[in-house]
C-alpha cells in the first residue's frame, strides 16, 4: 500500500514506528513505553545481567508490583515467602537498572494497566508493551499496545525495539445509545459473545461508532482490555477530546509547547475515509442487555434475562462436548434462569473494572443496602490513587457499611496469585476478564459481569437485572 492510500489508525501508528522492514514483512518497531511487573520480568533482567547489558531507555520504562501483593495491610511486609521473593526481585532489578518503580507501599502502586494511564505514561500514538496480555487496555488512548513474552521483555529492555509482523485490520462498530444499566463491560462481553474467543486472531481491532465515542476513558479501557479475550493482538479507539482531557496535566504527560505539538500529532490519529478493513463486525448498542457469563470461556455469555443455554442444541460435536464440560464445571443445568443463580462471593476489581468510575457505579447500587447473608464481597481498587479518590468521595464508607471488604490495590482474586481465592465450587460474580477453570481458585466458578451487576448480585445473593434494580427483593 502506498503512503498516500487511505490508512487505518493502526496502519498509521505502525508505520510511524518502523525502524527497519525486511522483505518478508518482518519489522523492527520502536517501542515508546515499556511497563514491567514482577511476574514476567525476572528472567529478562537476569538475561541482561548475564550479557552485561544495560536498559537502553530507563525513562521509557516503568515498573510496578501488582500480581503478588496481598490486599490486606502490607506495612509489615509481604507474608507469602514466594510472593515476597518476586516483589523483592523486582525492587532489586529496578534499582540495579535505574528504572522508576512503584513499590507495594507507594500510593501510586496498582495494577500495571491502571497506573500507566493514571500517570500519563500511556499516550496516544505511542507503541506500548508489557509482559502481560491485558496490555491491550492502553489502546483506549489510540496507542498500539499489546502483551509480549519474557524473551521479548528482555529484547525491549536492551534495545527499546521489538520484532513484529503487521496484523490485519478489523473494525468493530457499535452504534446507538446504550440503555441505562448497560455498560462498557456488557459491550465487550457482547462483542466476544458474537465473534468468539478466536474471532480476533491475527487482527488489531479498532472500536468505532457512537457507543465508543460516548464512552469515558474508563469505559474505553474496559473494552480494549478484553480485546485479547476476543483473540485480537490489540484493540484501539481513536483519540478525541475525551482522551486529551484525561491525559492533560497527568504527571508524565507532555506540558506547555510539547503538549501543543503532541496535540497536533494526535489530531491526525484517526482512520482515513475509505481505509480498508479485512474484517468488519457491527452491533446495535441500543439493543444490548446487561450480560452474564455462564461458562468457562469469555465467549460463553448471555443476557441477564436469559437461560443457561442447552449444549445439546450445538451441532458441532467438539464444541458441544466442550460446552457440556463447561456447564458441569460451573455446576449449572441448561434452562436455569440466570436470575435464579445464587452466588457465594463477589469480586469487584481487576484491570478491567477497578477504576474510579467502576467503583462509583458499584457504590451507586450498594448505597443504603447490605450484602446478603452468606455472601462475601471484596472491593479491590485498581491503584492506590483510585483508592484515595474513592475514599475522598466516601465510596469506601458505603461499601464498608454494606459489609464489603475494602482492600489494598492489586490483581487480587482476578487470578488468585495471592491469598484472595475462591474455594472449590464457590460461585463468584466477578468484574474481571477471565472465567477459565481454576482462574480464581481451584474449582472456583466465575461469572463475568459489570461492576453494577456484581454489586447488585452481592446484595440480592443472585444475579439481578439492574435495569429493574429497586434494591434487594
Ligand atoms: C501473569 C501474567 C503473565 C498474566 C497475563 O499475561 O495476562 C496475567 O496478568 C493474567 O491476567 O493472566
Ligand atoms: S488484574 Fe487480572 S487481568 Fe489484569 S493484569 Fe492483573 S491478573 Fe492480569
Amino acid at each position: 500500500m502506498s503512503m498516500s492510500a487511505p490508512r487505518t489508525l493502526y496502519d498509521k501508528i505502525f508505520d510511524d514506528h518502523i525502524v527497519d522492514r525486511q522483505e518478508d514483512g518482518t519489522c523492527l518497531l520502536y517501542i515508546d513505553r515499556h511497563l514491567v511487573h514482577e511476574v514476567t520480568s525476572p528472567q529478562a533482567f537476569e538475561g541482561l545481567r548475564v550479557a552485561g547489558r544495560r536498559v537502553h531507555a530507563p525513562t521509557k520504562t516503568l515498573a510496578v508490583v501488582d500480581h503478588n501483593v496481598q490486599t490486606t495491610d502490607r506495612r509489615f511486609g509481604i507474608e507469602d515467602p514466594e510472593s515476597r521473593m518476586q516483589v523483592e526481585t523486582l525492587a532489586e532489578n529496578a534499582r540495579d537498572f535505574g528504572i522508576e518503580y512503584f513499590n507495594e507501599l507507594d500510593k501510586r502502586q496498582g495494577i500495571v494497566h491502571v497506573i500507566g494511564p493514571e500517570q500519563g505514561f500511556t499516550l496516544p500514538g505511542t507503541t506500548i508493551v508489557c509482559g502481560d496480555s491485558h496490555t491491550s487496555t492502553h489502546g483506549a488512548f489510540g496507542a498500539l499496545a499489546h502483551g509480549i513474552g519474557t524473551s521479548e521483555v528482555e529484547h525491549v529492555l536492551a534495545t527499546q525495539t521489538l520484532i513484529q509482523k503487521k496484523s490485519k485490520n478489523m473494525r468493530v462498530t457499535v452504534d446507538g445509545k446504550l440503555p441505562d444499566g448497560v455498560t462498557a463491560k456488557d459491550v465487550t462481553l457482547a462483542i466476544i459473545g458474537t465473534t468468539g474467543t478466536a474471532g480476533g486472531t491475527g487482527f488489531v481491532i479498532e472500536y468505532a461508532g457512537e457507543v465508543f465515542r460516548n464512552l469515558s476513558m474508563e469505559g474505553r479501557m474496559t473494552v480494549c482490555n478484553m480485546s485479547i479475550e476476543g483473540g485480537a493482538r490489540a484493540g484501539m479507539v481513536a483519540p478525541d477530546e475525551t482522551t486529551f482531557a484525561y491525559v492533560k496535566d497527568r504527571p508524565r504527560a507532555p506540558k506547555g509547547a510539547a503538549w501543543d505539538a503532541a496535540l497536533r500529532y494526535w489530531d491526525t490519529l484517526h482512520t482515513d475515509d475509505g481505509a480498508f478493513f479485512d474484517k468488519e463486525v457491527r452491533l446495535d448498542g441500543a439493543s444490548l442487555p446487561p450480560i452474564v457469563s455462564w461458562g468457562t470461556s469469555p465467549e460463553d455469555v448471555i443476557s441477564v434475562e436469559g437461560l443457561v443455554p442447552d449444549p445439546d442444541l450445538i451441532t458441532d460435536e467438539g464444541k458441544r462436548e466442550a460446552k457440556k464440560r463447561a456447564l458441569a464445571y460451573m455446576g449449572l443445568t441448561a434452562g436455569t434462569r440466570i436470575t435464579d443463580i445464587a452466588i457465594d462471593k463477589v469480586f469487584i476489581g481487576s484491570c478491567t473494572n477497578a477504576r474510579i468510575e467502576d467503583l462509583r457505579a458499584a457504590a451507586q447500587i450498594v448505597a443504603g443496602h447490605t450484602v446478603r447473608e452468606g455472601v462475601s464481597g471484596m472491593i479491590v481498587p485498581g491503584s492506590g490513587l483510585v483508592k484515595l479518590q474513592a475514599e475522598a468521595e466516601g465510596l469506601d464508607a458505603i461499601f464498608k457499611a454494606a459489609g464489603f471488604d475494602w482492600r489494598e490495590p492489586g490483581c487480587s482474586m482476578c487470578l488468585a496469585m495471592n491469598a484472595d481465592k475462591l474455594g472449590p465450587e464457590e460461585r463468584c460474580a466477578s468484574t474481571s476478564n477471565r472465567n477459565f477453570e481454576g482462574r480464581q481458585g481451584f474449582k472456583g466458578r466465575t461469572h463475568l459481569v459489570s461492576p453494577a451487576m456484581a454489586a447488585a448480585a452481592a446484595i440480592a445473593g443472585r444475579f439481578v437485572d439492574i435495569r429493574q434494580w429497586r434494591g434487594p427483593v
